[in-house]
């Protein structure tokens, strides 16, 4: 699939996932360029049909495009509960076990998720596959002392490696941590590998979202498809 394919089925998904955002709702907004799509969908029906909605924005990226549309954007502390979140993934498999952050974004979005009611990832069809992995897993690190994490990561045969800016600058989070990418291939235990990040020191954060997601919105060259997660 060429890039212009990926971006059309991207652009179907988010324009799919904008009809579940209703007057008055509270909305999530991910980050991503399959994101962007969405909020375009979403600035053009606030623009042409006077939808009016209050997003809570899970990346500086997202919130500066979604106030360029006039799109009221508050505070995730500012809101009880966030009627439905839309984000996009990295990679998703059949058990609604998906990795996310490949735009640094993950921290904010893990937040924002877990005070949602409800989760909607909008993916293209490569996404889909059979076991997550093959995407680089990243990981949010404190600055201080992120060598040694690193090296415990080498350790255990995480084959991690710090995420660097084209010009070779650490990337920075919103949060100004790093992102440490572990170059895995496959995972076959996904909860173990969740809990032996989370309880490394300096660990932040990491971007495996394990049956969190109701619903995936799959850009197919046929129309979306949607995947219904009924173990929630
Ligand atoms: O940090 C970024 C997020 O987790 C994104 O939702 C994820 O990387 C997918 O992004 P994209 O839609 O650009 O492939």
């Amino acid at each position: 699939m060429d890039k212009a394919q990926q971006d059309a089925l991207k652009k179907a998904a988010g324009i799919e996932a904008a009809k579940l955002v209703e007057d008055g709702m509270i909305a999530g907004l991910g980050t991503g360029s399959t994101v962007r799509f969405l909020v375009d969908e979403l600035g053009r029906r606030v623009q042409e049909e006077g939808l009016r909605f209050t997003g809570v924005t899970t990346s500086r990226r997202t919130q500066e495009q979604a106030e360029g549309y006039g799109i009221t954007i508050v505070d995730v502390d500012d809101v009880d509960r966030i009627d439905v979140t839309i984000d996009g993934a990295d990679e998703v498999d059949r058990n609604f076990n998906g990795i996310k952050g490949g735009g640094a974004a993950l921290l904010w979005e893990k937040i924002v998720a877990t005070n949602s009611d409800k989760i909607v990832w909008i993916v293209d069809e490569s996404k889909v596959v059979d076991t997550i992995g093959a995407f680089p897993l990243p990981v949010e690190v404190i600055p201080f002392g992120a060598g040694h994490v690193i090296k415990r990561f080498e350790d255990r045969g995480y084959k991690p490696v710090l995420r660097k800016t084209a010009d070779g600058k650490e990337v920075r989070t919103d949060e100004n941590n790093f992102v440490v990418d572990l170059h895995l291939g496959r995972i076959d235990h996904p909860q173990d590998l969740a809990e032996d990040l989370i309880n490394t020191v300096g660990v932040v954060e990491h971007g495996l979202f394990l049956n969190m997601v109701d619903t995936v919105i799959i850009g197919d060259p046929h129309g979306p498809r949607i995947l219904s997660n009924s173990n929630k």
